[in-house]
């Protein structure tokens, strides 16, 4: 049986070790010498077949410690080979990182110190209490509160990481995961200490080039969210009197995220060595994705982009009187300063407020969704941060979208596959099921197309009969 792997986690991994051959031949032998297993499924007490037994549990006992022995070899092997590009690796990483990386590390050791610390003082207070250690503080630093705690001090990189991983993951699979985790992490979205407004306007003038009094009509001091990258405040312009709000990149935000994501990159680069495994579900690869579309985030002039992709895709299909994301307005924005309509509406979570502007609030949550599924397929890019802060029901009833920091891009060849791999699972056509699959990247190169099928078929004729 082919071995089939799947790259990047993007589908589950097919895994099919192959029998020793020793041991298969064994096997054909125990069968062509009388069979070993009767009808009913039992072992037979023929001596023939015991004997056919003992020379196959032999074989097997005998190839199975080769198989691991040999095994072990090939990864001490393969380790070997990949150690050089390994080390240069991290030197490369470690020297692009710079002395920002000490830095950090010095700070994540104070954040896990203080976290540390407040567990402490609540044990040591718990333990005079009656009902004893709350079961929550017996998890150490791993139970929600603290672990949420300690994302938030480690700064902008564990928030976002945090939201993506559990708010978006966990989230969107709550009953798969314990309901104080979904409950806790729900907490990252817009919460991170606020920069001082003073810090703000410095950052406005340096990036705007002229005083700020000569663009805006006046800026709100207090923000209306301070989240992990960036602090949205509200503004009015100079002339046109039109209500916006100005997203500034938070200060030494960038710094702080190349050397936390590098740092992260080289945890993985090193478990992915120690235990290739790993490499199985591309940890590696997974990290490299969400380290370049988090740094890409921190550059407002491809959000300014994102969003006017994303409103001219509404333009081109009509879809204006359902949807809407904000208008940027290029003159007051640069690459750490994002100046924008701003929108007047309420999260699309929010079910009570959404009663109160709509009579069907599973009318909007449809329209939301089509627009985007629309978008996937008619738009360069596509909202790829589509949590509940970001997905808006305005006062006027139609969808804002919100936050076009975090976009994909499916390539037109992408979709080709994929349409032959949706065709291919209704029409049983394994072999192009497997060659779709192979198009979109799911596995890995120089994989043998008519086994990967071969696969394919067992896989989804066992699915099958256990339906
Ligand atoms: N155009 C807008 N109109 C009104 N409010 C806005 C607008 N843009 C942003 N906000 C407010 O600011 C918050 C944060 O904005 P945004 O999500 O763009 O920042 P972010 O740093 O990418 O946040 P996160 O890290 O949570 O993804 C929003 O949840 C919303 O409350």
């Amino acid at each position: 049986m082919a071995v089939s792997s799947f790259r990047s986690g993007r589908l589950p991994l097919f895994h099919h070790p192959q029998l020793p051959n020793k041991a298969a031949s064994a096997a054909c032998t125990t069968r062509s010498i009388g069979g070993f297993k009767k009808p009913n499924g039992r072992f037979s007490s023929n001596p023939k077949c015991g004997r056919a037994l003992f020379l196959f549990a032999q074989y097997s006992q005998s190839s199975q410690a080769q198989t691991q022995q040999d095994r072990f070899s090939s990864r001490l092997q393969s380790s070997l080979e990949n150690l050089p590009k390994l080390l240069e690796d991290i030197v490369q990483t470690s020297i692009s990182t710079g002395p920002r990386g000490a830095l950090r590390l010095a700070q994540g050791i104070q954040a896990f110190v203080g976290v540390g610390g407040e567990w402490l003082a609540d044990v040591s207070r718990s333990t005079n209490e009656p009902t004893g250690i709350p079961s929550q503080l017996q998890l150490g630093l791993l139970s929600p509160l603290y672990l949420r705690k300690l994302f938030e001090r480690m700064g902008a990189t564990y928030i976002k990481l945090g939201q993506i991983t559990f708010c978006q993951f966990i989230a969107s699979a709550p009953t798969l995961f314990p309901p104080e985790y979904v409950e806790e992490f729900q907490k990252c979205f817009d919460r991170a200490p606020a920069v001082p407004f003073e810090d703000i306007q410095a950052i406005l003038r340096e990036e705007l080039g002229r005083p700020i009094d000569s663009i805006y009509e006046y800026i709100d001091p207090t923000p209306i969210a301070s989240a992990s990258i960036a602090q949205v405040h509200g503004a009015r312009l100079k002339g046109s009197q039109d209500d916006v709000v100005i997203k500034v990149l938070k200060p030494g935000i960038k710094d702080i995220l190349v050397a936390d994501l590098n740092f992260i990159y080289i945890a993985a680069r090193i478990l992915e060595f120690l235990n290739p495994d790993f490499s199985r579900a591309s940890l590696v690869g997974i990290v490299k994705d969400i380290r370049e579309s988090m740094l890409e985030e921190v550059d407002f002039n491809k959000e300014a982009t994102n969003i006017e992709s994303f409103r001219r895709y509404l333009e081109a299909m009509g879809l204006t009187r359902q949807a809407t994301a904000p208008r940027v307005y290029n003159y007051c924005s640069t690459r750490r300063v994002l100046t924008m309509e701003r929108l007047y509406g309420v999260p699309l979570t929010d079910l009570d407020s959404i009663s109160s502007l709509v009579s069907s609030p599973e009318n909007s949550l449809i329209t939301a969704l089509n627009v985007w599924f629309g978008s996937l397929l008619a738009c360069e890019t596509f909202h790829a941060d589509v949590h509940a802060g970001n997905l808006w029901l305005l006062r006027d009833g139609r969808i804002g979208f919100l936050d076009f920091g975090i976009v994909g891009r499916i390539s037109p060849k992408t979709w080709a596959a994929m349409e032959v791999f949706l065709a291919s699972i209704a029409t049983e056509e394994y072999e192009s099921m497997a060659s779709a699959l192979i198009e979109m990247g799911a596995t890995n190169q120089n994989i043998d197309a008519k086994a990967f099928a071969r696969d394919l078929e067992k896989i989804f004729s066992s699915i099958q009969a256990s339906i």
